[in-house]
């Protein structure tokens, strides 16, 4: 067929148009050398029907007949360039969209053309392809061909538009080896055949067909695949094309995403459209590194609660979910339920490829958490030294749980007790490890709380006691540890400044940074009622302490059990700091040797009252059942703890009660030791509101401050009623057993397991 090019091809660049048009006219043509817009899978959107596109009078003249002249086809032609051969300069390109054209046999004489474009006409035949051995481009979109390829290979074919056609089969196209783009939207393809030797196809789109199975695609080094619009239920056979990095099956009734885990190089994947339900099935997709945007719009897992959230979470690479920027926020500036989630996660993680052991922390019952302490608050607000003196004045039911830190140690740290301190290095090796619960990021260092600093306190058989910022907590909530969180908080923003600055270790951007984050705490407090249990203002240490003591017996239940036994017998009068001295009558000894001028010491008065032997003899007594009943490994189910034994007998002399009641009017002074017994007695349950709630909060601006220690534990507001603990048994441990982790629905510490083994008392 090359043998009939004309001779005038050779005579004139480009053809025998402009053999027989004038020197101006040639001038015209060369002008019209701009290609049109590149548009890899489609260029229709471009290149409107000539009744939509084209300017009146402007490249329209559309032959009556459907048949392209020479004419036309000068208008038409452009790019001028070296051909193929590099002998001659040709026009390599010709466009003639919307031309209603039927008959383009005419082009059989143009065999160097390189573009052909021919969108929005009427063709059918497209044999005059044939005659182009060198076409690299063609588009044939929006016609009336429903012969697939009709025509002989050129063989450097790269690109191909077949789409908006009549194609319903696809044929064999083993010698289009240069093949790299197709084409094919818009036909009634039903299977997918005939593409296994195209082994440079990159780009195939088959969307709005009829296929219902994805087959063919053999070991296509494909990049881009698209199927949209099909009728398409599951993914498969897909396995081999893992080159793949964008994948579109928007428009099926896929319901599993199972099928996709291979295309570990998969960026972008739009189910929109689909019958995805659930949010597990995002699994599937997990383990793909690069997927980094994830189109579920129109599938029914929308309705799922928490849907955003929970596949924010899964798919963490995620930047864009629904078309919805996502990643920019969550990788560069992430919010703090974000981080705390991925913190979470990576201990999660870590330690599960560790052998997993049977934890003294999960025992003594499977169905009540572990008893654990969190102080909580601002960086050197007192937490540290508060936790430490609780450990030693309740020994027998607190140990400290030392963190471990890669800041060095501050003069007259001890390492071990303070903390641990260790180096970068072994602090990330930890992390491998799995040994870290939690950990965060403080400032230049690391902090992070081991799973064996609550292991060896559980061993001991107490409760353990930890201190930690609010990131810390966020990440603990998300654990199994059901802890009592304490917030302690500095009211005095000023005298707070001058305390970090007295210690002379914090430069003045530090501590600008732990101001702030007294603010953060208040937001906290302020937007998640029942977040912290407890408030407690630490200007003073000394008052922060005899708050947190009040807490702490009444989250042990040892308040109450004092008050079943001494109903009658305590007197009107009786004070914080006897409590607290009967308290230790009952096992919270004061440490032997502890400092002189510990500002509890005025609290824990000369000794037992002796009204009281008779109370406490009692409460020895209970504390040894109780010891008994908690290491009775059977019945560990109907465990019932100190507290809500006191819970069950406080309600019966409710009238006695010297707790700071729930709903005052105003916050009691700690003080004034007569406002405790003045104040009406509770209604019966062992709230740990109290002491430190209800302290002067008018120095900062914590919202209902009067009543905050209602909001903080969140027993009072019944807009909160869901987070509220209303114990119905003794035996409440079991029930709160199934609260969400973090939620503190319960009111007292769960069972501390068997008390002290070795106990180190003062002699
Ligand atoms: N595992 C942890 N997770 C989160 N925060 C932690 C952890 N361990 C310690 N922190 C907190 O990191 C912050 C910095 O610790 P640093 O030891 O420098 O402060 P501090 O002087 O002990 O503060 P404070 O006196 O309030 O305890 C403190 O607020 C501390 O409570």
């Amino acid at each position: 067929m090359q043998n009939q090019v004309p001779k005038s091809f050779s005579r004139l660049p480009g053809n025998t148009k402009e053999a027989s048009v004038g020197y101006f006219d040639f001038i015209r043509i060369c002008a019209h050398t701009v290609s049109p817009p590149e548009n890899p899978l489609g260029s229709q959107e471009n290149l409107l029907p000539a009744s939509e596109g084209a300017e009146e009078g402007e490249e329209r003249s559309v032959e009556d007949d459907g048949e392209l002249n020479e004419e036309e086809v000068a208008k038409c032609l452009h790019n001028l360039g070296p051909s193929a051969t590099g002998l001659e300069y040709m026009y390599r390109s010709l466009s003639a969209p919307g031309r209603n054209l039927t008959d383009i046999s005419i082009l059989c004489s143009y065999i160097h053309l390189q573009k052909l474009e021919l969108p929005y006409n009427k063709i059918k035949d497209l044999s005059c392809v044939s005659h182009m051995p060198y076409l690299l481009i063609l588009d044939v979109s929006h016609n009336e061909i429903s012969d697939f390829f009709g025509f002989h290979p050129p063989k450097n074919l790269k690109e191909v538009n077949f789409s908006y056609n009549q194609v319903s089969e696809m044929k064999v196209l083993s010698a289009y080896f240069s093949l790299e783009k197709l084409n094919v939207d818009h036909n009634s393809i039903r299977e997918i055949r005939g593409l296994e030797k195209c082994a440079r196809l990159r780009y195939l789109s088959l969307a709005h067909n009829r296929i219902s199975r994805i087959t063919g695609l053999g070991n296509l080094p494909l990049k881009e695949l698209c199927l949209r619009g099909n009728f398409l239920r599951k993914v498969e056979n897909m396995d081999t094309i893992w080159t793949l990095q964008t994948l579109d099956l928007s428009s099926n009734k896929i319901q599993s995403l199972a099928g996709l885990q291979n295309l570990q190089l998969l960026g972008s994947l739009n189910l929109e459209g689909n019958m995805v339900s659930e949010i597990k099935e995002a699994t599937h997709i997990h383990d793909m590194p690069l997927l980094s945007e994830l189109n579920l719009l129109r599938n029914p897992v929308q309705e799922q609660a928490d849907y955003r959230l929970a596949l924010i979470f899964l798919l963490q690479q995620l930047r864009t979910l629904d078309q919805q920027e996502v990643s920019a926020v969550n990788k560069y500036d992430p919010p703090p339920e974000v981080t705390a989630a991925r913190d979470h996660m990576m201990h999660l993680v870590h330690q599960l490829r560790q052998p997993q052991v049977i934890f003294d922390s999960t025992l003594p019952s499977l169905d009540a958490p572990y008893p654990m302490l969190v102080l909580t608050g601002p960086q050197a607000c007192g937490k540290r030294e508060l936790a430490h003196r609780l450990c030693r004045d309740f020994n027998d039911f607190f140990a400290y749980g030392t963190c471990h830190t890669t800041r060095s140690p501050y003069f007259g740290e001890e390492d071990g007790s303070d903390y641990h301190f260790v180096s970068e290095e072994v602090f990330q090796d930890m992390i491998l490890e799995g040994k870290f619960i939690q950990t965060m990021r403080y400032g230049e260092h690391w902090y992070g709380l081991s799973r064996e600093a609550i292991e060896s306190v559980a061993r001991e058989g107490l409760a353990c006691c930890v201190h930690m910022e609010l990131e810390g907590v966020r990440s603990l909530k998300l654990t199994y540890f059901e802890p009592r969180y304490i917030l302690l908080l500095p009211m005095d923003r000023e005298g707070y400044g001058q305390r970090l600055r007295r210690r002379g270790l914090y430069s003045q951007a530090q501590i600008n940074f732990a101001l702030s984050r007294v603010d953060e705490y208040v937001k906290v407090n302020k937007e998640k009622p029942g977040f912290f249990d407890n408030f407690i203002p630490c200007d003073s240490t000394m008052e922060a302490y005899k708050a947190l003591g009040q807490v702490v017996r009444e989250y042990l239940g040892l308040e109450e059990q004092e008050e079943t036994d001494c109903s009658s017998a305590v007197p009107e009068n009786t004070s914080v700091g006897d409590s607290l001295t009967d308290g230790r009558s009952k096992g919270t000894q004061p440490a032997q040797g502890a400092d002189q001028t510990d500002p509890t010491e005025d609290l824990r008065g000369s000794g037992l009252p002796t009204e009281k032997a008779g109370a406490a003899l009692g409460g020895i007594e209970r504390e040894k059942s109780w010891s008994l009943h908690y290491t009775q490994p059977l019945n560990r189910v109907s465990l019932t703890a100190p507290g809500s034994i006191g819970q069950q007998t406080l309600r019966d002399c409710a009238s006695s009660s010297s707790v700071v009641p729930a709903t005052g009017d105003g916050p009691p002074d700690l003080n004034e030791e007569n406002s405790l017994q003045e104040t009406p007695a509770r209604s019966g349950r062992s709230s740990p509101q109290g002491m430190g709630v209800g302290l002067n909060m008018d120095a900062l601006d914590i919202p209902g401050q009067v009543h905050n220690s209602d909001r903080l534990i969140g027993t009072q507001d019944p807009d909160h009623a869901p987070q509220t603990p209303q114990p119905s048994s003794p035996g409440g441990m079991t029930e709160s057993a199934s609260a969400r982790p973090g939620s503190n629905a319960k009111p007292i510490l769960p069972p501390i397991p068997s008390g002290r083994k070795a106990t180190t008392r003062p002699k």
